[in-house]
């Protein structure tokens, strides 16, 4: 089995509304997400495929709904205000955790038809999260 591995960086503010410390407050990241995908068998140029495919397939999904993007709950009391004033936002049916980032975009690479390994989230330097099936 191969596997290669791609980074993508972008960055975020949100909330985590029911965190008992410092994450309950409005803040953001500047992240990186690492991208792999695996295959048996390598394609006629050698390659599992191209890295630059890996960053086509991510960075159309990523500047539409995650870059610059305030990531709320759905249940964010400060979603009528952002909706009254304008602003740009997501409102997830979870919490938008890194967990729930790494499956979102594990899901959307999925669904381009590519065999994804594993999605990981470096929310800060020193905390990441992964999702992976199987
Ligand atoms: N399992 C998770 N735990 C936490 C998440 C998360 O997405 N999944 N997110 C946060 C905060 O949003 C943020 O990422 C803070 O993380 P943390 O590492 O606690 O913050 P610091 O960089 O300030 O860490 P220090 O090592 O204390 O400097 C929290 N938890
Ligand atoms: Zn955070």
């Amino acid at each position: 089995m191969y596997t290669i591995t791609k980074e993508v960086y972008f960055c975020y503010g949100h909330r985590l509304m029911n965190h008992p410390g410092k994450c309950r407050h409005l803040h953001g990241h500047s992240v990186k997400a690492a991208i792999t995908i695996k295959q048996e068998h390598l394609n006629e140029q050698g390659m599992v495929c191209d890295f630059s495919d890996i960053k086509a397939c991510v960075e159309d999904y990523i500047n539409e709904h995650l870059d610059h993007n305030f990531l709320l709950h759905k249940n964010d009391p400060i979603i009528p205000y952002l909706t009254e004033t304008q602003e740009r936002f997501m409102a997830l049916d979870e919490h938008p955790t890194a967990e729930v980032l790494s499956q979102m975009i594990y899901q959307h690479i999925k669904e381009q038809g590519f065999d994804v390994d594993q999605v990981t989230l470096w929310e800060t330097a020193s905390a990441h999260a992964c999702y992976r099936e199987d």
